[in-house]
C-alpha cells in the first residue's frame, strides 16, 4: 500500500476532499499518515480507524518517507516545503490545491475527464508534480470538453459570477453575516405589507453603504452588491483571476504553444460555494445547435446539457442547485447575433468540489493504477 500523507486536510478544500475519499473508500487503499502546521502531537481524524497524533507538517523528514503527498494547505505552506523536499531528492508524487506550482515546467494541471492522455504521458516520463487547477478554469472545461475535444472552438470570453467560498471559509461567513444584518434593518418594515417598498430600499442602501457592515475579509460590502476585481492585478489590466484562463486552460489541454484565446472579466458575487460563467464563444465552424448540445453532453459524466427555456434554465442552471454535487450544467446554449459561428453558454460548478478537491482525488486514484 503506498504511504499517502495528506496536508491541510481540515481546511475547507481539505475537508471537502476528505469527505469525497470517504464517500468513494478512497482510505482502504492508501496507508495515510496526517499532517498539521498547528497542532502536532495532538490526535487526528478517525477517517481510518483510531486517531493517531498529528504529525508537524514542516518536518521533511516525516514527509520525505511518504510516496504521494497530497497538500490542501496553500501556495506559501507549498512554496516552503515543496522546493526542501525535493533538493533533498524525495521522487514521490506531489499532488497539491494550492496554485503555486500549477504554471512551472515540471507540474502537469489535472482535469482527468478533460486531459487523461496529457497526465498519462507525464506518469510515462516520470513526471512527479499534478496540481489541481483554478476552480473557474476546471469548471469551464469540464463544461465545454465536447468543443475542445473536437478543436471546435476559436476563443472563448468567459464573464464569470464566482462564490464566496474562493476567497476561503471567513468570507462565507462575512457575506451571511452582512446578509443578516441588512435583513436586521430592515425586518420590522417587511413584516407591514403595507410599508413603502422606497423606504426599505433607502434603508438598506444606507445599511450597506454605512461603516456597520463587517468588511474585513473582502473590503468592501459584498451583500447586495458584487465585487468585479479577483485577486492581484497584472500588468496586462487583468487581474490574476482572469489571466489564469488562459494559461491554465491551454496548459491543461496540451495546446500552450498555440493558445486558444480565453479572457473575459471575473467578479466576486453574493453566492456561497458555485462558480458560475456565462460564455461568449467563436466556434471554428457552424454548427447547428443540436449538434452543439450533443457534442457537449457527450464528452464526460457529469456534464449535462439543460434545455434553453425558462422553467429549466431558472431551476437547473443555479448555484442553488448544483451546490454540494459534481453536475456541470450547461445551458442557454444559443446563436448569438454577431453571426452564425458566435455562441452563448451558462455553466455552474461547485469550486470546492470539482474546482479543487475532486481532481485530487482522482489523481491519487490514477497514481495508485499506475
Ligand atoms: N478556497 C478555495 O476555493 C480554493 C483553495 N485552493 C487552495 O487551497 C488552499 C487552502 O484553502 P482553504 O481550504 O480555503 O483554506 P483554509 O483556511 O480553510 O485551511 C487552510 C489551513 O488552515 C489551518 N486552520 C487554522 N485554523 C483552522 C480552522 N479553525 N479550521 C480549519 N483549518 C484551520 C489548517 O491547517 P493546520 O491543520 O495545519 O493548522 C488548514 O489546513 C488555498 O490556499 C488555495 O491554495 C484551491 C482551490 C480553491
Ligand atoms: N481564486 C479563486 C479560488 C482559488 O483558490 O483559486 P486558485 O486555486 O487559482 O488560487 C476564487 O477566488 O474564486
Amino acid at each position: 500500500m503506498k504511504k499517502v500523507g495528506l496536508v491541510g486536510w481540515r481546511g475547507m478544500v481539505g475537508s471537502v476532499l476528505m469527505h469525497r475519499m470517504m464517500e468513494e473508500n478512497d482510505f482502504a487503499f492508501i496507508d495515510a499518515t496526517f499532517f498539521t502546521t498547528s497542532q502536532a502531537g495532538q490526535l487526528g481524524p478517525e477517517f481510518v480507524g483510531a486517531a493517531k497524533p498529528l504529525l508537524d507538517a514542516n518536518d521533511t523528514t516525516a514527509l520525505s518517507e511518504m510516496d504521494v503527498i497530497i497538500s490542501c494547505q496553500g501556495g506559501d505552506y507549498t512554496n516552503s516545503v515543496y522546493p526542501k523536499l525535493r533538493d533533498s531528492d524525495w521522487s514521490g508524487y506531489w499532488i497539491d490545491a494550492a496554485s503555486a506550482l500549477r504554471m512551472s515546467s515540471d507540474s502537469i494541471i489535472v482535469l482527468d475527464p478533460v486531459n487523461n492522455d496529457v497526465i498519462t504521458q507525464g506518469l510515462e516520463q516520470g513526471v512527479k508534480t499534478f496540481v489541481g487547477g483554478n476552480c473557474t478554469v476546471s469548471l469551464m472545461l469540464l463544461a465545454l470538453g465536447g468543443l475542445f475535444e473536437k478543436d471546435l472552438i476559436e476563443w472563448v470570453s468567459p464573464m464569470t459570477y464566482q462564490a464566496a467560498s474562493g476567497a476561503g471559509a471567513r468570507n462565507m461567513r462575512e457575506l451571511i453575516t452582512q446578509m443578516g444584518e441588512i435583513h436586521g434593518s430592515v425586518a420590522s418594515q417587511l413584516n407591514d405589507p403595507s410599508s413603502a417598498i422606497l423606504e426599505i430600499d433607502k434603508i438598506v442602501a444606507n445599511k450597506i453603504k454605512s461603516d456597520d457592515l463587517p468588511t474585513d475579509q473582502f473590503g468592501v460590502p459584498l451583500a447586495g452588491s458584487l465585487i468585479p476585481w479577483i485577486d492581484v492585478p497584472m500588468e496586462s489590466g487583468q487581474s490574476k483571476e482572469e489571466w489564469k484562463a488562459q494559461v491554465e486552460a491551454n496548459k491543461i489541454l496540451g495546446s500552450s504553444k498555440s493558445p486558444i484565446p480565453i479572457d473575459g472579466l471575473c467578479v466576486r458575487i453574493g453566492a456561497m460555494r458555485c462558480h458560475s460563467q456565462a460564455m461568449t464563444i467563436k466556434l471554428k465552424a457552424d454548427l447547428p445547435v443540436n449538434e452543439i448540445e450533443r457534442i457537449l453532453a457527450s464528452h464526460n459524466d457529469w456534464v449535462k446539457v439543460i434545455p434553453n427555456n425558462r422553467e429549466q434554465t431558472a431551476k437547473e442552471l443555479t448555484p442553488v442547485n448544483v451546490t454540494g454535487t459534481l453536475d456541470i450544467p450547461v445551458g442557454r446554449i444559443r446563436k448569438l447575433a454577431m453571426g452564425p459561428e458566435y455562441i452563448s453558454a451558462f455553466t455552474v460548478g461547485d469550486q470546492l468540489l470539482w474546482g479543487a478537491a475532486e481532481p485530487l482525488r482522482r489523481m491519487l486514484r490514477i497514481i495508485l493504477s499506475s
